[in-house]
C-alpha cells in the first residue's frame, strides 16, 4: 500500500459578482486535494484568497508540490497509517503557516481520510462532544448593501435566515446608510444584520457610521473590520462606542496569535480555516478566544463544497467545545457563515443542506463531501 496526493484545479462561476471593500470577483477558483491511502480517500478544497489572508495562488500550487512529494516519502518508509499521523504531525509543526489555504486543504484531505477509515463523521475526531451537533445557525450572506432590495431580504427571511450579512465600506458612507435603512426596513421583526466593511475605513469614518447606526437603532449584531488600520487602540476605543460586537476577520491572520497569549481588542473573531492553516489551528485558535470571553464565528472564504463541508464540521466542534466551556458568557450560538453555496453557478458535489436557518450536518464518516462524477 501507498499513499498518494492529487489535486485538481477547478474554476467555479459565482451567480452575480461577489463584491467586498477589498475585490471584486466572478468566479472562485482553486485546487481540489484528494489523498488515497488504505483503500479509501479523503478530500480538502485548497481555495486561496489573498483579501481574506491567505497566500496566493502561485504560493497555494507550490506548497502542494511540496506535500504530495512529502506525502510521498513518507509513504515510502512507513505503513499507511503511521505515515498519515507523520502528515499530520508535520502540517501541526508548520503553524503559523506560510501558505495556509494549501495547507488547510491537505490537512482537510488527511482528516477526511482518517475519519472514514474509523467511520467517524469528522467533527468527532476534532471533539468527541461534536458528533451531538447536527444543525449549525448559518447566516444570510446577502452581498454589497448597494445590491439589496426589500424583496430580496424578504425572500431571504422567508426562507428561515434571521442573520442578514452585508458588505459596506465600498460606496460613500451616506448613501449605504440609506441603503441600511431601506433593508432595515425589510427585515423580519427578529431579523438582525451584520456589517463587514473588510478595513474600508479610517477612525473618523468608523466612528461616524458607528454613531449613525446606533442613532438610528438600526438592528446591527456586529461590524467586521471597520478599520484599514486596525491598531490596538483604535479598536479598543472604538469597541468602547459600540452597543455592538466588533470582530477581526482578515486583520486575525497578521496577528501572532499562535507565540503569545491572544489579545483581542474586540469582542468578536471570525475564524476562516483557509486563511489559519487548518481545522485543527482554527479550533485551537477558538477555544484559546472563548477561554478570554471572546466571541467566535466560522466563515467559509466562498470556497467549494469540499472546504464548506470540513468548514462546517470545524464550526461544530468550536459550539460544542463552547456549551461545555463557557455556557456562561455564550449564552446563545452565534449565526456562522457558512451559508455561502449558493453564491456558485455550480459546484464539486453537493454542498451541506441550508434549511430555516440552519446547515445540516449529517452522520456520514469523513466531512460529508462526495464529489460529483468526473
Ligand atoms: O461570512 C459569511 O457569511 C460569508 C463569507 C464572507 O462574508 C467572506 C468570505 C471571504 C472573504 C470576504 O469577502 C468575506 C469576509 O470578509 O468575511
Ligand atoms: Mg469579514
Amino acid at each position: 500500500m501507498s499513499i498518494h496526493l492529487s489535486f485538481k484545479s477547478y474554476s467555479l462561476p459565482f451567480i452575480a459578482a461577489w463584491q467586498s471593500a477589498h475585490e471584486r470577483q466572478w468566479q472562485r477558483a482553486g485546487w481540489l486535494v484528494r489523498i488515497a491511502a488504505a483503500g479509501d480517500c479523503g478530500y480538502g478544497d485548497a481555495a486561496p484568497l489573498p483579501a481574506a489572508g491567505t497566500e496566493a495562488p502561485a504560493a497555494t500550487v507550490s506548497r502542494l508540490h511540496h506535500w504530495q512529494q512529502r506525502v510521498g516519502q513518507l509513504s515510502a518508509v512507513a505503513d499507511d497509517l503511521t505515515a498519515i499521523y507523520a502528515a499530520l504531525a508535520e502540517l501541526a509543526a508548520a503553524v503559523p503557516s506560510a501558505a495556509p489555504a494549501a495547507d488547510c486543504a491537505v490537512e482537510t484531505a488527511l482528516l477526511d481520510l482518517c475519519a472514514k477509515l474509523r467511520g467517524w463523521p469528522l467533527r468527532g475526531w476534532l471533539s468527541a462532544q461534536a458528533v451531538e451537533i447536527q444543525c449549525i445557525p448559518v447566516n444570510a450572506a446577502l452581498g454589497a448593501v448597494s445590491k439589496q432590495t426589500a424583496a430580496a431580504v424578504t425572500a431571504s427571511a422567508a426562507l428561515g435566515f434571521r442573520v442578514f450579512k452585508l458588505k459596506v465600506g465600498i460606496a460613500p458612507l451616506a448613501d449605504e446608510l440609506r441603503w441600511l435603512h431601506t433593508v432595515a426596513a425589510a427585515l423580519p421583526s427578529d431579523g438582525q444584520l451584520r456589517l463587514d466593511a473588510n478595513q474600508a475605513w479610517d477612525v473618523d469614518t468608523a466612528q461616524q457610521a458607528i454613531r449613525a447606526l446606533q442613532q438610528a437603532d438600526l438592528p446591527i449584531e456586529s461590524l467586521e473590520e471597520p478599520l484599514a488600520q486596525p491598531t490596538d487602540a483604535a479598536l479598543v476605543a472604538l469597541q468602547q462606542q459600540c452597543d455592538f460586537a466588533l470582530a477581526l476577520d482578515e486583520s486575525l491572520a497578521r496577528r501572532d496569535w499562535w507565540t503569545a497569549p491572544l489579545t483581542v481588542p474586540v469582542r468578536r473573531v471570525v475564524l476562516k480555516p483557509s486563511a489559519l492553516g487548518g481545522l485543527r489551528p482554527t479550533l485551537a485558535l477558538a477555544e484559546a478566544a472563548l477561554a478570554g470571553g471572546v466571541e467566535v464565528v466560522v466563515t467559509s472564504v466562498l470556497e467549494s463544497a469540499a472546504g464548506i463541508w470540513a468548514t462546517a464540521q470545524v464550526a461544530a466542534a468550536i459550539i460544542a467545545e463552547q456549551s461545555v466551556l463557557n455556557q456562561t458568557v455564550m449564552p446563545r450560538t452565534l449565526a456562522q457563515g457558512l451559508a455561502t453555496s449558493d453564491w456558485l453557478a455550480r459546484d464539486l458535489g453537493a454542498a451541506p443542506l441550508v434549511r430555516a436557518g440552519y446547515l445540516h450536518l449529517n452522520d456520514a464518516p469523513g466531512s460529508g463531501f462526495v464529489p460529483h462524477p468526473t
